[in-house]
């Protein structure tokens, strides 16, 4: 569906006389196929939220695309989303083909509007002749797939529960049918209960096949279980793990993965039986990050060659990938 080719994109920020370049995200490859639930993890800064824009192309100062691809196919065909300008992937992509629930979207729906005023505000942005009258019908109806009463529609945000929220949220985003839904830290502000609810949702327009793929980003572990078919692994601006969800938990290949699911406390038996680890340390400055593996100053195994030169991305097996010297022959 999507693919993504040695993507580099840096924020630019200019302090007085100086600028600094942040490589948030740093040559990353990816592939997202049908049907499957992608659980992008990473500590805080790693770059999760910057590839989210860089996969909708929503690009905007201080970030600026360096180079790389990003591909959608299209059929047979394909688009090159970093070649478009931002009146086209509004028009053409952006809740049309990918969507996105940014971080922040819980409180983001204006309070002093009703939700049918929201939503038709949305879908005009997209396209401003649509019918509203239709566009209703399109919300009721996808209200009603993901269990909102039809009456929450006419009320005000603040009407609505901190679960029924999110889920109109998700209605609002996937009304035009996307294939792609990208959700950032959609949970991360929800009670526990509210939050199984949520995730119970985006399940639900997953097997409902109302999206084709999910790409879900957090930094929980114990919620990626639960949900995603595939764990991607961040840290600091790179991908350095990736693999179907059973296999990255039962056996994490890079020194990386395997703190971070040490350092959680979760109910996984095979995670805890592994005992609770922790990585010391802080994740590099990504205005000078270290040379060699990024990892390598916090890695317990780090060798020479990891100070010296970056690890390639190799496939160990089939669809599963890691970046790390340890397990590359020599
Ligand atoms: N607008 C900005 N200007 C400058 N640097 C930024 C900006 N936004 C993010 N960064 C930097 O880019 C890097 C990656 O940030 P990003 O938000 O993508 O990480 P993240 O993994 O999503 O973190 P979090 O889980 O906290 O959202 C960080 O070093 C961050 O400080």
């Amino acid at each position: 569906m999507l693919e993504l080719n040695n993507v580099k994109a840096y924020y630019r920020q200019v302090i007085g006389p100086t600028q600094r370049i942040i490589k948030a995200v740093d040559g990353v490859s990816l592939k997202v196929f049908e049907r499957e639930i992608i659980g992008v993890v990473g500590e805080s800064g790693s770059g999760k939220s910057t590839l989210a824009n860089v996969i909708m192309m929503n690009i905007r100062p201080p970030l600026i695309f360096v180079s790389g691809s990003v591909k959608l196919f299209t059929g047979n065909d394909f688009l090159e989303l970093q070649k478009l300008d931002r009146d086209t992937l509004r028009e053409r992509i952006w809740g049309r083909e990918i969507a996105i629930i940014p971080q922040a979207a819980l409180n983001a729906l204006m309070p002093t509007l009703r939700i049918r005023r929201i939503i038709l505000d949305v879908i005009k942005s997209h396209n401003p002749e649509v019918d509203e009258e239709e566009v209703i019908g399109l919300a009721i109806k996808r209200f009603k797939e993901i269990g909102l009463p039809e009456i929450a529609i006419n009320m005000y945000p603040f009407e609505l529960s901190g679960g029924m929220r999110q889920r109109a949220v998700i209605a609002i985003a996937t009304l035009l049918n996307p294939r792609l839904l990208i959700a950032d830290e959609p949970t991360s502000a929800l009670d526990v209960v509210t939050q199984k609810m949520v995730l119970k949702t985006f399940i639900d327009i997953y097997n409902k096949n109302i999206i084709k793929s999910i790409i879900f980003i957090t930094h929980d572990i114990a919620t990626v279980r639960q949900l995603a078919t595939r764990i991607v692994v961040m840290y600091a601006g790179k991908i350095v793990e990736d693999g179907s969800t059973d296999d990255v938990i039962a056996k994490p290949l890079h020194p990386y993965t395997d703190g971070l699911m040490g350092s959680v406390l979760t109910p996984e038996e095979e995670v805890r039986k592994r005992g609770l680890r922790y990585i010391p340390g802080q994740p590099p400055d990504l205005s000078n990050p270290p040379p060699g593996c990024r990892f390598h100053p916090r890695c317990p195994f780090a060798m020479d060659v990891c100070r010296r030169e970056e690890p390639p991305m190799i496939e160990v097996d089939k669809n599963r990938f890691v970046s790390c010297w340890l397990h590359v022959k020599r």
